[in-house]
């Protein structure tokens, strides 16, 4: 790379001529090379490890206007101890107003907490109310915040706006992870995908997130693919790794296992770890330990052996 970093983004006409001089994606090709690696069949003793992987990677999340204490309590329960002898998940996620209760729950198990800040899931907010929902939640006791970008503003073509919001939100973080929601169902194109991803990395983001779960598409195939691509060539480039985390959608073992093959043949096996790949997801769990048991067992449990999400 020529231009360093810091010089991209100097000025919103150098932000605009760094996104936009980056490759175009190859819409027919990423699309071909998602579906072939999710076909991918893998033995059975690798399916156990990659089902205890992909729970240890779950953020196990409850994201809905009824969310209780109770059942915020009993997430967390969960996600320390999912049962069966499988491992604990890497974190909770939930709005901010529940992180206090969900940080209480899971203190000291490992089990970190995720917060959406910033006006989740729209981000229709002032940035003061936005870096200010962050400081709170991080207060409350967040590990990690979950920031959507402003898609109004980059879909216009302001990256600098977008660009400064992350970092503003970044800098409200501390020490807590920032991970940058990039609604990817909402940006058009994959080019878009592309040039959000770098755009936040510029930006200081930790992990890169797919989407919020209330859009569709959500964590397709590709979109992803085309991430783990932008985190691979970001690392290439200014020796730092960032994260991704698909979201929204996924439910199913199968699904997990194709993110899985995703990491291993895009990005590398320095992802496959859950600092630095996440699957999140509201019901995802239950199909894993379902999955994990009939491995085990050879059969299914019954339908009360696991609790609802
Ligand atoms: O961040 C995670 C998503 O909101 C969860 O979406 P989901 O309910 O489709 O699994």
């Amino acid at each position: 790379m020529t231009t360093s970093l810091a010089d991209v983004a100097a000025s919103a006409t150098t932000l605009r001529a760094f996104l936009h001089g980056l490759p175009g994606v190859d819409r027919v090709g990423a699309d071909q090379r998602a579906a072939m690696l999710g076909t991918r069949s893998i033995k059975t003793t690798a399916k156990a490890q990659a089902i205890d992987l992909a729970i240890s990677m779950v953020d196990l999340t409850t994201l809905e206007g009824a969310d209780t204490h109770g059942k915020v309590r009993a997430m967390c329960t969960k996600a320390m101890r999912p049962g069966g002898g499988a491992p604990r998940v890497a974190a909770v996620c939930v709005y901010p107003d529940l992180v206090a209760v969900a940080a209480e729950t899971v203190k000291g198990s490992g089990v970190k907490v995720a917060s959406v800040a910033t006006a989740f899931p729209s981000g229709r907010s002032s940035l003061e109310v936005k870096v200010s929902d962050t400081a709170l939640a991080v207060a409350a006791g967040a590990d990690e915040i979950d920031m959507v970008i402003d898609r109004g503003a980059f879909l216009e073509g302001h990256y600098l706006k977008v660009f400064e919001e992350i970092v503003a939100v970044k800098a409200a973080c501390g020490q807590a992870h920032l991970k940058v929601i990039l609604e990817t169902g909402e940006l058009a194109t994959y080019d878009n995908v592309r040039r959000a991803s770098w755009l936040a990395m510029i930006a200081g983001a930790d992990f890169i997130k797919t989407s919020t779960g209330k859009v569709a598409p959500a964590a397709t195939l590709p979109v992803t693919l085309i991430m783990l691509e932008a985190v691979r060539d970001f690392r290439d480039a200014t020796g730092r790794q960032v994260g991704v985390k698909p979201a929204g959608g996924i439910r199913t073992t199968k699904d997990a296992i194709k993110n899985l093959v995703l990491v291993n043949e895009t990005a590398g096996a320095d992802w496959l770890t859950p600092e630095w790949f996440r699957l999140g997801a509201s019901s995802l769990l239950n199909d894993l330990l379902m999955q994990r048991e009939k491995l085990a067992t050879g059969r299914y449990a019954g339908p009360d052996y696991f609790t609802l999400d």
